[in-house]
């Protein structure tokens, strides 16, 4: 019956209808579609498999455009469970995402994103409005210069790490890259500096664990953490990892209540004049959500503690959730976009001439025949405000990396049921959206989408994003609005985008201007094979809390000195 009943609100839309009957927010299916879907693709025949497929996490990078070539670039999936819209279609798209109070967040997103504590990308309303006041501030231009400091002494350090490997093999490249967006977390959010080291996650749920060592493996294994109770995955025969992702989960609201009280103390201490607004060293994300929120608390709490929810501070139980919410938000899609970035570079070499032209005109001259020493101290003396605008290749190579490898697939909202039907107004034409629906503006297929990015919008081509002006120098352009979204777009864009870039943008260019990097060929392999296979490599990817490569371990990558 409700089958039936989506089918009929679904022909209402005026958009194309698919119909499958599979309950896509059935938790068994949740869990294992994404594993079981070779053997089905194995055994169904192909007009039924390609139903289910839609289903299936990931289809929209598997597909890429070819889905929406085929149906549109509006559609309707008709479950047995919620209907599903799914929208590559630029205009669409970014009414869908302005409007925050008609399109609101995915219960089920708000249930795993709110694991620790409640949070801004799991509210609504005025919670959220509320929360993003506080939080974005935080995380825009005045934490740049920091981040770009930090992010090239680790990239610094990774580079020193990959040469001296055997003949500067390595298959750490992507474990490192992790290792670098944790650490400049840790810096720049929590004011925990650590020197670089390839990731690898904690194994023993004994052993002493710090906030962010707990913190990484939530993140890493978040999915597993929000759907398989606690109880289940510290049973003494689960894998060791799991036992520790349990001890994590169990340990972190203490070690957060820890950090929260040193801060708390440690600002005790300080002149809070002195360091009004100032992250050199001192300040960082989390002592700015602790000072703002405490403040707010104490100007608002005479007249009007007892309406605190329109009040401007945030509940321990927020900051404790942004907190969380910040790092694995920040850490997975920069971590991982580097590291598609690092497989794109060595499969594209062409591309890392490329860069290195603009690197030693950005940065004084090639690193070649500098020492070690040299080098490091030329990288030292660049400073942000005059070098980062410099790099707009090293931006646009990044542009092109989350344009056909974004780290967030697609963006997910939900209506609220109401007695008339949500209208969207698109192309002259009025769309009607009645019944209940998940609606997910697919990223991939915007990014993909022939008419956008024209015939060759399947290749990795960073230079179509560069405009030159009359005087030779280069910028990157802007894309007409809606097509391209990896930081989503609307009110609910992503806050901590200009961190990424600038993370990206050095981390990137160090590497590129002290070493070049290529595939290690294995037996009889031409280098035009080990190029292809590391491109296939990418291609072998699947969404858990973003997108990422099934085998990153089997990148194995050459650097060498330039
Ligand atoms: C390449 C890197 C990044 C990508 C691709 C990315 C992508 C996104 C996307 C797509 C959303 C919005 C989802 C939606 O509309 O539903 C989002 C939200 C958010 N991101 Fe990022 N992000 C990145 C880096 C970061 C970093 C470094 C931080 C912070 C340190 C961060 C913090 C946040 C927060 C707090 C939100 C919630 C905003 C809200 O709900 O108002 N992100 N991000």
């Amino acid at each position: 019956h409700r089958f039936y009943t989506n089918y009929r609100n679904a022909r209402r839309s005026g958009w194309p209808v698919v119909l499958c009957p599979i309950n896509t927010q059935n938790p068994l299916f949740m869990i294992l579609n994404a594993p079981l879907r070779p053997y089905v693709k194995r055994y169904l025949p192909t007009a039924v498999y390609n139903r289910f497929h839609l289903a299936t996490y990931g289809w929209e990078f598997r597909t890429k455009h070819t889905v929406h070539d085929r149906l549109g670039p509006v559609f309707v999936l008709v479950t047995t469970g919620t209907n599903e819209l799914w929208c590559a279609d630029p205009a669409v798209a970014q009414i869908l995402l302005t409007r925050r109070k008609d399109f609101v967040s995915l219960p089920e997103a708000k249930i795993i994103m709110s694991l620790l504590g409640n949070n801004i990308i799991a509210s609504d309303g005025e919670t959220w409005a509320r929360q993003r006041r506080l939080i974005a501030p935080g995380l825009n231009e005045k934490i740049s210069a920091l981040v770009w400091k930090e992010s090239m002494a680790q990239a610094d350090q990774m580079a020193d790490f990959m040469l001296a490997q055997n003949e500067g093999r390595s298959t750490e490249t992507v474990s490192s890259l992790k290792a670098i967006a944790m650490n400049v977390l840790g810096q720049v959010g929590y004011g925990q500096p650590k020197p670089f080291k390839p990731m690898s996650l904690p194994k023993d749920p004994e052993a002493p664990m710090a906030y962010v060592d707990a913190i990484s493996l939530v993140a890493e294994l978040l999915a597993v953490a929000a759907i398989v109770p606690n109880a289940i995955l510290a049973f003494r025969y689960m894998p060791m990892i799991l036992q520790t992702l349990a001890s994590a989960m169990r340990r972190l609201p203490g070690l957060t209540a820890d950090m929260l009280d040193q801060e708390r103390q440690g600002q005790k201490t300080r002149k809070a004049a002195a360091e009004e607004d100032s992250f050199h060293g001192r300040e960082n994300i989390m002592s700015m959500l602790v000072r703002l929120s405490d403040q707010a608390k104490t100007s608002g709490s005479e007249s009007n503690e007892k309406t605190a929810p329109t009040a401007a501070h945030l509940s321990e139980d927020e900051i404790a959730g942004n907190m969380f919410l910040i790092t694995g938000a920040g850490y997975d899609t920069t971590a991982n976009t580097m590291s598609y970035a690092a497989v794109l570079l060595a499969a594209y070499p062409n591309k890392q001439a490329w860069l290195q032209e603009e690197l030693d005109r950005a940065f004084g001259g090639s690193s070649n025949g500098l020492s070690s020493a040299e080098k490091v101290a030329r990288l030292r003396e660049l400073d942000y405000t005059t070098v980062y605008p410099q790099l707009a290749r090293c931006l646009a190579f990044m542009f092109e990396t989350l344009r056909l490898y974004p780290a967030v697939l697609h963006l997910s909202r939900s209506i609220k049921v109401t007695d008339a039907p949500q209208t969207v107004t698109a192309h002259n034409r009025t769309y009607y959206l009645a019944g209940a629906y998940n609606v997910f503006v697919n990223n991939v297929g915007l990014h993909t989408a022939p008419e956008t990015w024209g015939d060759d919008a399947d290749v990795f081509r960073p230079e179509r994003w560069i405009t030159t002006d009359s005087e030779g120098n280069e910028s990157v352009m802007t894309p007409p609005r809606g097509t391209f979204l990896p930081w989503s777009g609307g009110p609910r864009v992503c806050p901590g985008q200009k961190m990424s870039q600038v993370e990206f943008v050095v981390v990137i260019a160090t590497l590129l201007w002290r070493c070049r990097v290529q595939p290690v060929r294995q037996k009889e392999e031409s280098d035009a094979e080990a190029r292809a296979r590391l491109l296939a490599l990418a291609e072998d990817s699947q969404p858990r809390l973003t997108l990422q490569m099934n085998r990153p371990d089997q990148a194995e990558l050459q650097w060498a000195e330039r």
